[in-house]
């Protein structure tokens, strides 16, 4: 894979927002006091009823870019909509077609998890959707915690709340930081299955930033890769696995590889991942092994994770930067 497949430039001259996007992020620049420059001329855009995924390293940008997008902070130039609405001009509309998922847990520790739904429907000026709420509270697996005070939640049952907080309005365009990071499977499952069906029976445009790619990998549609303020690539998920795609060789060993073998591997502890592309370069592979005295172990062919992808494009990208 090349990085001209994958890097999709954001300049000169992106193309005109669609009027009907769900969420338009044109030529944004965030520059912190001190000057440090966190994004730098992101432009895409997210259609309605589209599960987008916005990936990238630590730092790369991704919660500024949903800050100015939840009108938390500004941009220091650009512009941000969501269906249609500037996020500066018009807050008030915008933040109310928007759910966003916070990262972090804040909560209200005086209200039971019920009264916390009502609380926030009505800071969005919906009154009347016990129906709707009891049905979130049905979905993120909390009926039984309705009456619950806030302070009496583990973690994992508070984050739930934070995601039904964000629901309540039903907003179109749901945003989604990092909710999984440090939560049981099964908060992840129950989350998916809720999303994912406001998603598909409602329309909803999903927006996730995730360090989980095989989470993404299986839920995202497209997808944009964040570097250092900048996307460095932005396809749909089949693409990118199909730019990249190749066999890889996964095995098991107690030996250490030769010099030639271990610069083509990925080694995490015994287990090492080796690429292919087709059976000559498997058989080829499997010799040098044997040639180079390394005993395998539980040896398997798997096909190409977006985890691959973006470990490639990430070094693509600093090999640009270098270059
Ligand atoms: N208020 C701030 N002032 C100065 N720099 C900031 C501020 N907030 C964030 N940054 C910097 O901007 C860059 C992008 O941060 P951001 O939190 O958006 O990254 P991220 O992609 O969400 O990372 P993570 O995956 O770790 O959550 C980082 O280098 C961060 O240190």
């Amino acid at each position: 894979m090349s990085a001209q497949d994958t890097i999709s430039p954001q300049t000169p001259s992106p193309a005109a927002p669609d009027r009907h996007a769900a969420v338009v992020f044109e030529q944004v620049h965030k520059t912190y006091p001190g000057g440090f420059q966190a994004l730098q001329g992101v432009d895409f855009q997210i259609m309605p009823g589209e599960f987008f995924g916005l990936l990238g390293p630590n730092g790369a940008g991704k919660t500024t870019l949903i800050s100015l997008l939840a009108g938390l902070s500004q941009a220091t130039s650009g512009r941000v909509t969501v269906m249609g609405h500037d996020v500066r001009a018009d807050f008030a509309t915008a933040r109310k077609l928007l759910g966003v998922v916070p990262q972090e847990l804040v909560f209200d520790p005086f209200f039971s998890v019920r009264e916390s739904l009502v609380q926030q429907s009505g800071y969005f000026g919906v009154r009347g959707n016990g129906a709707w709420i009891d049905e979130v509270l049905e979905g993120l697996g909390l009926a039984d915690k309705a009456r619950a005070n806030m302070r009496q939640l583990s973690g994992g049952m508070k984050r739930r709340v934070l995601v039904a907080q964000a629901l309540v309005h039903k907003p179109p365009v749901i945003v989604l930081d990092e909710p999984t990071a440090g939560v049981d499977v099964e908060l992840r499952q129950t989350l998916w299955q809720f999303i994912s069906r406001l998603n598909r029976q409602q329309g909803c445009a999903v927006l996730l930033t995730t360090h989980y790619l095989e989470e993404a990998e299986a839920l995202c549609q497209r997808i944009a890769m964040l570097k250092k303020g900048r996307v460095v690539a932005l396809d749909s998920t089949s693409r990118l696995l199909s730019k990249a795609s190749q066999n890889l060789l996964v095995f098991k060993t107690d030996d250490t590889l030769p010099p030639d073998l271990a610069a083509e591997a990925r080694v995490t502890g015994r287990v090492v991942q080796m690429r292919c592309a087709d059976a000559a370069g498997l058989e080829l592979l499997l010799q040098r092994l044997r040639q180079g005295g390394v005993r395998v172990e539980d040896v398997e062919l798997a096909r190409t994770a977006l985890e691959d992808v973006f470990l490639d494009i990430m070094g693509e990208s600093a090999e640009g930067e270098s270059a």
